[in-house]
């Protein structure tokens, strides 16, 4: 089906590195852009899954690399440039999809907590983002970014951290676009709403049943339906998309907060 909705070897020639590339949205992204054509390098902290995904990706005929970093460790990010210049002499896109939090209501979470999921979801995109951009600038390459929200028009409870994180990486995706335009960056997010992945383990399914029980489009979303929003962005049908956010949710982002699951 995908491949009657893009052409092959619409991203041939182009390499794209994904945050946490091994597990869930992000290796569908992997899968749906490989099969495109493009290059693919994975990156997360867990070495053994990054594995896991690249062997599975070799089997499929999809060019596939890891390599294991904590986005959160500025020096790791440095250091993962420095060897994606090195090894293939740069790469086209990035996107900015590791992320995560735990679930507490407000009251119980700490400062040490809260810092935890900011380092996470905004340092450690900013810190990517920054990196990516300097190695382009520096070859005089043009690329893109597409960095992976939330959901989160009506708060987010239950989530303060994750919600504060993303609104802020929302903001920088704008302010990104803006000023990275006229080195031939395009910047933008694309916010999912509930997703089947691994990733939904921590959540109670019963939540998460009631939660897409009330969604306009009334069934939880797929990781390829992310992975498709991805390719079109990246794609020469995004060329003249810049700063924006797609929301990917089955129209969650309609409903208001008191619809929201409470964590
Ligand atoms: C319900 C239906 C709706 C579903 C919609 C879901 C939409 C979103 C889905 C997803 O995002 S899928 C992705 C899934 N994966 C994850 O979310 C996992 C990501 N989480 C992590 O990787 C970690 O939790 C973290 C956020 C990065 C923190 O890791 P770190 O190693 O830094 O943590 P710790 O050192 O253990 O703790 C730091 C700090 O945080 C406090 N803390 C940890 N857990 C809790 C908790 N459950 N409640 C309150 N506080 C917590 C911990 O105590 C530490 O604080 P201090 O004790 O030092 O003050
Ligand atoms: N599934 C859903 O319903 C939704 C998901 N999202 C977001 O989409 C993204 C993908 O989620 P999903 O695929 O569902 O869940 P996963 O848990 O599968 O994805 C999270 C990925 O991030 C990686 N990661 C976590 N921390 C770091 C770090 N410090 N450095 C590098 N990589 C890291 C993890 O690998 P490792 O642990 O090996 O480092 C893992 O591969 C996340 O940002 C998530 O918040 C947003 C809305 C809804």
């Amino acid at each position: 089906m995908k491949q009657e909705i893009f052409a092959p070897g619409l991203l041939t020639g182009k390499s794209v590195l994904i945050t946490g590339g091994g597990t869930g949205i992000g290796l569908a992204m992997a899968q749906l852009l490989g099969e495109l054509g493009a290059h693919v390098i994975l990156v997360a902290r867990t070495a053994e899954t990054l594995e896991e995904a690249v062997t599975k990706l070799h089997t499929e005929h999809i060019s596939a690399d890891c390599i294991p970093v904590n986005i959160r460790e500025e020096q790791e990010v440095t250091e993962l440039f420095d060897t994606v210049s090195a090894k293939w002499g740069g790469c086209d896109f990035l996107i900015n999809n590791a992320g995560g939090q735990f679930t507490a209501q407000a009251l119980n979470i700490s400062a040490n907590g809260f810092r935890s999921v900011v380092d996470l979801n905004l340092q450690g995109t900013w810190q990517m983002s920054s990196a990516f951009a300097r190695m382009l600038i520096e070859k005089g390459r043009v690329g893109r970014i597409i960095n992976i929200v939330l959901c989160l028009q009506s708060g987010v409870p239950g989530m303060v951290h994750a919600g504060a994180a993303r609104a802020g990486v929302m903001n920088m995706t704008k302010t990104l676009a803006y000023e990275w335009g006229e080195h031939g960056i395009l910047v933008n997010a694309i916010a999912p709403g509930t997703i089947a992945t691994s990733g939904l383990k921590q959540y109670n399914t019963d939540q998460i049943q009631k939660g897409v029980s009330r969604l306009p489009v009334s069934r939880i979303g797929r990781a390829d339906e992310i992975a498709m929003a991805a390719a079109y962005l990246l794609s020469p049908a995004g060329s003249y998309i810049t700063g924006t956010t797609l929301e990917v949710d089955g129209g969650e982002h309609l409903l208001g907060a008191s619809d929201q699951i409470k964590g």
